[in-house]
């Protein structure tokens, strides 16, 4: 089923169309990868999508219904994380949830045991220090918290990770990645390694247009460009092997370093099969042979630079 379905989703803002003509099907469940550069659009997608910014053309659904710019039926089903979300500094985790709590609605053992699972899920369950002193990573993690308090069937998250340090950066995806399943999760980023470690599905933004959307290991098939690293035993020998390979027709880019070659390749299969036999003709002494897989990271950059 889908949670999150977006027709023709459009919204200028004067004479620049930040968002242009999106369509969006979300299955209910995943952590779907929201990607782009700066000013790429994710985030006036969000706020179309959860009812903060109307769009200029094009309609949404949230678990089967129509958001409509100004009122809040569809908006139960949400939670939000904005990108630098505000709090009361001088409440504890337990009082700032407390409040969000009871402005829903809740009260009494249940919110109380609600703050008490949440508290345990973001890891500031034995917290006692009003926010003030939070680190950027540890409200983040009330953020998320903040966000679940309504048990939605969606959470957004609007570039969690992105002021983090890589400790508070695994604490908040390993949060998430304990979401998989039982929450959809919506996550914007442009740290392309995250996306890599929690997401099933990404989309790439850039000027407000979809440009790919696809599993991870799709988008590494289609466009990733493999890399071989070879270690041999003399700077010579990388010099020989470097001449030898530079002409054949299944070499992209040629990076040798003292006793190491990498090799950026079109196709793996030849690449795999020539370059030992290469090594053995010439008698080199083969140290190490390693086939790299694309990251994210370059296959983002070539489907951006591409465009
Ligand atoms: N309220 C607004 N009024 C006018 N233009 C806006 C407004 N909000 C966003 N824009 C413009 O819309 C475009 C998309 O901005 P948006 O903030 O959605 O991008 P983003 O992908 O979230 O960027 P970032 O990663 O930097 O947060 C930009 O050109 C931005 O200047």
């Amino acid at each position: 089923m889908y949670v999150i379905e977006a027709t023709n989703l459009t919204k200028k803002f004067k004479n620049n169309t930040a968002v242009n003509n999106l369509n969006l099907n979300i299955e209910e469940g995943s952590i779907y990868g929201f990607l782009g550069p700066n000013g790429s659009g994710k985030t006036t997608t969000i706020k179309m999508l959860i009812g903060l910014f109307k769009p200029t053309s094009g309609t949404i659904k949230i678990c089967g219904e129509t958001v409509h710019f100004g009122k809040v039926n569809a908006l139960k089903h949400i939670g939000f994380l904005p990108d630098v979300p505000e709090f009361y500094s001088w409440m504890t985790a337990y009082d700032f949830l407390k409040l969000s709590g009871e402005l829903l609605g809740l009260s009494g053992n249940i919110l109380d045991t609600k703050i008490d699972d949440l508290l345990q899920l973001v890891g500031l369950q034995n917290n006692k220090k009003k926010i003030k002193g939070y680190s950027r990573g540890m409200k983040q993690r009330l953020g998320i918290a903040q966000a679940l308090i309504n048990e939605p069937k969606i959470i957004f998250l609007d570039e969690p990770t992105s002021a983090l340090d890589p400790i508070g950066r695994k604490e908040v995806l390993d949060i998430i990645y304990k979401l998989k399943g039982k929450v959809t999760v919506f996550f914007s980023t442009h740290i392309l390694s995250d996306v890599e470690r929690i997401c099933d599905n990404v989309l790439i933004l850039n000027k407000g247009i979809k440009v790919i959307e696809s599993t991870i290991t799709e988008l590494k098939n289609s466009y990733g460009i493999d890399t071989l690293s070879i270690t041999l035993s003399s700077k010579e020998e990388i010099t020989l092997l470097t001449n030898r390979i530079k002409d054949c027709s299944w070499v992209k880019n040629l990076d040798p370093t003292e006793t190491n070659l990498l090799v950026s390749v079109t196709d793996i299969r030849n690449a795999q099969k020539e370059i030992p036999k290469i090594v053995s003709d010439h008698n080199l002494h083969l140290r190490q042979f390693i086939t790299k897989e694309p990251s994210l990271e370059e296959v983002f950059m070539q489907v951006v630079n591409n465009l």
